[in-house]
Order: structure tokens, then C-alpha cells, then sequence
């Protein structure tokens, strides 16, 4: 199946408030897709539903042609835009008990990131830096050997000489079977290793197509075409 996603009418609506109003969408396997658009325009909300976390007001999603629930579980791997885990863990701690929730948790794969990165399995979370949190969390994501990735703002803390290891970090640990879906605004850092491109405004569907095609019919860069679209 070439679509590792789709996405039917889906919308979602927050007590009144339509923060998503969506008609079709699709995702292609084997792609990184970047998932880009102003504040508050839905990003996260789509990533949320596509994860199974929230239920959409309408429409359906399906990864690998399974509508989202129990049964999509292991085949999506999420990084929230907020950290999720218990500070007063060691990274060694979240390790086993990742490897023990998630059958496709690869810790030998685990704990050559970590070193890569320089890492210490031994930190408690709790005193680590913003950007090494995030690094250790991108860790964890990383490491499972699942279909498709879902990476909100997985770089906003981390500092520019380290976004680049981390880019490679993403590249490096998915397969051609599997897609990664990579919210951001730090576009300029990200566009490099972008297949695809989702942009959303206000909660629609804006445009959704390659980078190349993107970039040979506007004559410029993806960040200087968001900003020249969404500009304040
Ligand atoms: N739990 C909620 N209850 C009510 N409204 C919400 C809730 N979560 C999000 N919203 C609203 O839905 C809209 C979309 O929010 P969402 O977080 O999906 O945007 P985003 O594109 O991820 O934003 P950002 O780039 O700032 O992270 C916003 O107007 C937001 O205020």
C-alpha cells in the first residue's frame, strides 16, 4: 500500500470552536513530511488525532488502511510538543520500560543514540537541560521500529549546531517502509531533509504537495514562501 495515511473529512472541534476543518488528506510511504502552518492553525491537533490520543468530530483516519485505535497503536510513534515523561527517572529506567511497553522498542538502537549524542544512561531527567530532554525524548521515538513517526517540534530547544546531528538522527533511523510526519516553524533548519510539505491555516488544508514542486513553481525557498503566504 503506497498511502501510509488518509485522512476523510476528518474535522475537530473543541466546545464550539472548529480548530480543524478538513476534506482529504494523504501521506506517502517512505517520505518525511513537514506538517507547517501559523500558531494555532491545527498542527498539533491533527497530530493528536492521527496518534489516537484525540477522536475526531468527523470524518476517519486510517494508517495503513486500519482506522485509528487499538490496532494502529504499534504502528505510530509519537513525540509530544510537551514532555510526557517522569523527571526523576534515569534515562536507563525510561529505557527498560519503554523496551518493556513496546515490543518494537529497539534498545540496542536506544543506546547507540544516546552515546552518539553523548548522553549519559545513568542522568536522572530532572537534571538535564531542555535541549538534552528533547534529544533523549527524540531518543525514544526514534528507537521504535514502527511505520509512522509523529515528531511535534522535535528541535525547538535543541541549539543550532545540535539540530543538524539530530536531522541526520531522524534520516538515519527510518526505513523506506516508514513515514515521519515533523510539525515545526523552524523551517529554514528542517526544509533540507523535507519530502513533502502539509501547510495548514486556520484549520485547512492550505496545500499539500512536494518540496521540488513547491520550490520550481514559486521560485524560492519553503521558508521564504511561508512567510511570504502567512504573513503578520
Ligand atoms: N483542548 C483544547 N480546548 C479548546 N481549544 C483548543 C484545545 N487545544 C487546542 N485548541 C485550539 O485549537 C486551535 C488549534 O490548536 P493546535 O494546538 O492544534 O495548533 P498548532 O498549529 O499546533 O499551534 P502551535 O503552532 O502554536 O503549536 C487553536 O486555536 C487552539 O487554541
Amino acid at each position: 500500500m503506497e498511502n501510509i495515511l488518509e485522512c476523510r473529512g476528518v474535522s475537530k472541534i473543541y466546545t464550539q470552536f472548529p480548530a480543524l476543518n478538513f476534506t482529504n488528506l494523504t501521506v506517502k510511504r517512505g517520505r518525511i513530511v513537514g506538517l507547517l502552518g501559523p500558531n494555532g492553525s491545527g498542527k498539533t491537533t491533527l497530530i493528536k488525532m492521527i496518534s489516537g490520543i484525540l477522536t475526531p468530530s468527523s470524518g476517519s483516519i486510517s494508517i495503513n488502511g486500519v482506522p485509528v485505535g487499538a490496532q494502529t497503536k504499534n504502528m505510530v510513534s509519537y513525540l509530544p510538543e510537551r514532555t510526557y515523561l517522569n523527571d526523576w527517572m534515569k534515562v536507563r529506567d525510561i529505557i527498560d520500560f519503554f523496551s518493556d511497553f513496546y515490543t518494537n522498542f529497539n534498545k540496542e538502537k536506544a543506546y547507540d543514540m544516546l552515546k552518539r549524542l553523548q548522553i549519559n544512561d545513568g542522568d536522572r531527567l530532572k537534571t538535564m537541560s531542555k535541549g538534552t530532554k528533547e534529544k533523549v525524548q527524540l531518543v525514544l521515538v526514534m528507537s521504535r521500529e514502527t511505520d509512522l513517526y509523529l515528531l511535534d517540534e522535535p528541535i525547538g530547544g535543541v541549539d543550532p549546531a545540535a539540530r543538524d546531528y539530530i536531522l541526520d538522527t531522524i534520516i538515519s533511523n527510518y526505513s523506506e517502509n516508514s513515514t515521519v510526519i515533523i510539525s515545526t516553524h523552524l523551517i529554514y533548519d528542517i526544509e533540507k531533509i523535507l519530502d513533502d510539505i502539509i501547510f495548514i491555516n486556520q484549520g485547512n488544508l492550505f496545500l499539500a504537495a512536494s518540496t521540488d514542486e513547491i520550490r520550481e513553481q514559486h521560485g524560492k525557498s519553503i521558508d521564504a514562501y511561508f512567510r511570504e503566504v502567512f504573513r503578520c
